[in-house]
Order: structure tokens, then C-alpha cells, then sequence
């Protein structure tokens, strides 16, 4: 659908690139010419993807959690000595847990704020220190949710990624100072590996949950990297500060929002 040499010579980060959303947008950076490095937590796996993503183009990795100083330090190391620049960063890493507020630790809120909200934030402000600010050019895309009415069941993932969506504002403004794009992307429920990740309750729902989306279906992760793909592009070289939904409007009218949290203190009860 693109131009075949749309990312030519671009070096592109994909956090989360080893599986589901983040492997489709690795793919389509690289079918269109880009370098990626991808990076998360399992490094065997992450090796793995890479592998696989070799087909496409060159694609390397590092194994790094978004949450720790000293692992951030060293992915943009390697990309500053293999490639001397960045031009493209996909903060795709995150991920949460179903819980009703109640039940949820302080470690469990922790976790999940560390993940989603500070572990984008601090990748960022590294890359653009870096690279995109010397460099006087650079595009950041947030990889959020569908939090248009709150989150129910997942508080904490909601919390965080109204705090990426409110930064991805601020550091358009701020860093537009420095010809730095910043977007954001609001999945609604999109079917990948992802979701497999989740306990019986959100899989009885799920098919509820899909009826209920205006377009009657969920997304697919190549629609996430399609969107991520345009925003990252010349065509939307005047786009910056946005949140995207890429939902199927069901972020409008999406069914019960607390169907799940009913399940879930069911579930919790029962266990
Ligand atoms: C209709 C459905 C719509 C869905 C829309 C969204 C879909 C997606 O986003 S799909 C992508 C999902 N993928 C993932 O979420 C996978 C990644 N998730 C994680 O890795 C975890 O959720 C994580 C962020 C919490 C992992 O952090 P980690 O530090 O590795 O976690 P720990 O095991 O050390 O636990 C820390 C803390 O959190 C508590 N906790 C973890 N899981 C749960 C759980 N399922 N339920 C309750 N609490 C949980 C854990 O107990 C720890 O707290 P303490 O026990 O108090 O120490
Ligand atoms: N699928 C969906 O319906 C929706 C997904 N999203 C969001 O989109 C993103 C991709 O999700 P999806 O592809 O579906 O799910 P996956 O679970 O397949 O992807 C999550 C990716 O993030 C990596 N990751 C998680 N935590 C960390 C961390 N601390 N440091 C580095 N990497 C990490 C994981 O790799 P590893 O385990 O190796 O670290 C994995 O590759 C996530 O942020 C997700 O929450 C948002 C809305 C809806």
C-alpha cells in the first residue's frame, strides 16, 4: 500500500517487537526499506523474532526492559555504534494485568505505571537526547489503548496511558522546538498474541466484546501497523500531538465497560 522505499536508510526502534502488534510494525518498517532494531524482556524469543525478521530486511536486537536505567543505556549504545542515528522510535512495550481497582497491589500498580508510563517516557527523553534532538529531526509513536472512558478492570494500564497520551502533547510542543514529531496510537481490541496473554474471563467475553464494536469485528495488528506506518511517513510530516484511534469506533460504543470487572471479582473470589 506504501511506497516500496517509503523508510529507505531509516533507522527504526520497535520496542516490543518480538511478537504481535510491535513484530507487524517491525515487518512493515522493514518490507519498506528500514533498518529495525527491535528490543523487550526474553531474549530467546526476541532472537528468534529477529531471526525471522531478517527475511525482510535488517533487523537487529537487543534484550532490554523498558523499566531499567541501565538496559536503556545500552540499547541506545548499540544503536549509536551500528548505526550512528535514529530517526524513528515505536514505544510498543507494555502490557498490564485484568484486576478489579480493589485487588490490585501496590507492586502490581508499580508494575504496571513502571511499564506503560515511565518505561515510554524515560525511552523518549534517552532517544531524543541522543539522537533526534542533535539530529534536529525525529518521530516518536506511542502505542496506547482505547482509554477514552476510563479503563475498567485495568486501572492501572488506564492511569498510565492517559499519562502517554497527555505526554505525547507536551513533547510535541516542547520538542517541536527540535522538528520532533510525537503521536499517538489507541488500539481498540486488536486480535494478537496479546490477548492470548489474558485469563478465562477476558477470553468469555471476548466474543460479546467483538458484537459490540461498531464495525462488528477487532482490529488486526497489520491495521495498527499500517496506521503506525503512515504517522512514521512523510504524508503525515504535519501531523504531530495526536492520539489516533484505530478501533472500529469502539472507543464510541463499545458494549458493557464493566461486564469484565464483574467476571473478573467472580473469578477472583472463585480462586
Ligand atoms: C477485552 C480485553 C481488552 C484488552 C485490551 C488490551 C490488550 C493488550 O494490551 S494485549 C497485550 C497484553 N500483554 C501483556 O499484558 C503481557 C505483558 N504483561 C506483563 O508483563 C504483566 O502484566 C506485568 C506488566 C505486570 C509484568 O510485570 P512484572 O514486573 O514482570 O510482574 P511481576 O510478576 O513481577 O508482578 C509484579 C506485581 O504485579 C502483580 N501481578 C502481576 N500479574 C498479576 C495478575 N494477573 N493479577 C494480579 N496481580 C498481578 C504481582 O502479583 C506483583 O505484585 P505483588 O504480588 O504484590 O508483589
Ligand atoms: N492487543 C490488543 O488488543 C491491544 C494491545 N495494546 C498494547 O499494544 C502493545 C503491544 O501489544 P500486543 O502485541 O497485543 O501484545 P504482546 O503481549 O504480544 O506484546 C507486548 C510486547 O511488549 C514486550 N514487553 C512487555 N513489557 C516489556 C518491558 N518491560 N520491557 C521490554 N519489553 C516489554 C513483550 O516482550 P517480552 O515479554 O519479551 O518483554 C512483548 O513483545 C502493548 O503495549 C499492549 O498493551 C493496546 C491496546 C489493545
Amino acid at each position: 500500500m506504501f511506497q516500496k522505499d517509503l523508510f529507505k536508510d531509516k533507522v527504526v526502534l520497535v520496542t516490543g517487537g518480538r511478537s504481535g502488534i510491535g513484530y507487524a510494525i517491525s515487518q512493515m518498517m522493514l518490507e519498506l526499506g528500514a533498518k529495525v532494531v527491535i528490543a523487550s524482556r526474553k531474549e530467546d524469543l526476541l532472537k528468534q523474532a529477529a531471526e525471522e525478521l531478517s527475511q525482510y530486511g535488517e533487523c537487529s536486537y537487543l534484550a532490554c526492559d523498558i523499566r531499567e536505567s541501565d538496559q536503556r543505556t545500552a540499547l541506545m549504545e548499540k544503536i549509536k555504534a551500528d548505526n550512528g542515528r535514529l530517526d524513528i522510535l515505536v514505544n510498543n512495550a507494555g502490557g498490564q494485568f485484568p484486576a478489579p481497582a480493589e485487588t490490585i497491589s501496590e507492586n502490581g500498580w508499580d508494575a504496571v505505571i513502571n511499564n506503560n508510563l515511565n518505561g515510554t517516557f524515560h525511552m523518549s527523553s534517552l532517544m531524543a537526547r541522543h539522537f533526534f534532538i542533535p539530529q534536529k529531526e525525529g518521530c516518536i509513536i506511542n502505542i496506547i489503548a482505547n482509554i477514552y472512558r476510563g479503563f475498567p478492570s485495568m486501572v492501572h494500564t488506564g492511569a498510565a496511558r492517559a499519562g502517554v497520551e497527555n505526554l505525547t502533547k507536551t513533547l510535541a510542543v516542547e520538542w517541536g522546538d527540535y522538528n520532533i514529531r510525537v503521536n499517538a496510537i489507541a488500539p481498540g481490541t486488536i486480535e494478537s498474541s496479546g490477548l492470548d496473554t489474558y485469563p478465562k474471563p477476558v477470553q468469555d467475553i471476548l466474543g460479546e466484546a467483538r458484537a459490540a464494536v461498531p464495525l462488528k469485528r477487532f482490529g488486526t495488528v497489520t491495521e495498527i501497523a499500517n496506521t503506525t506506518c503512515f504517522l512514521a511517513s512523510p504524508l503525515a510530516s504535519y501531523i504531530s500531538g495526536v492520539s489516533l484511534y484505530v478501533d472500529g469506533a469502539q472507543h464510541l460504543n463499545g458494549g458493557d465497560p464493566m461486564k469484565l470487572t464483574r467476571l473478573m471479582r467472580a473469578f477472583t473470589k472463585s480462586r
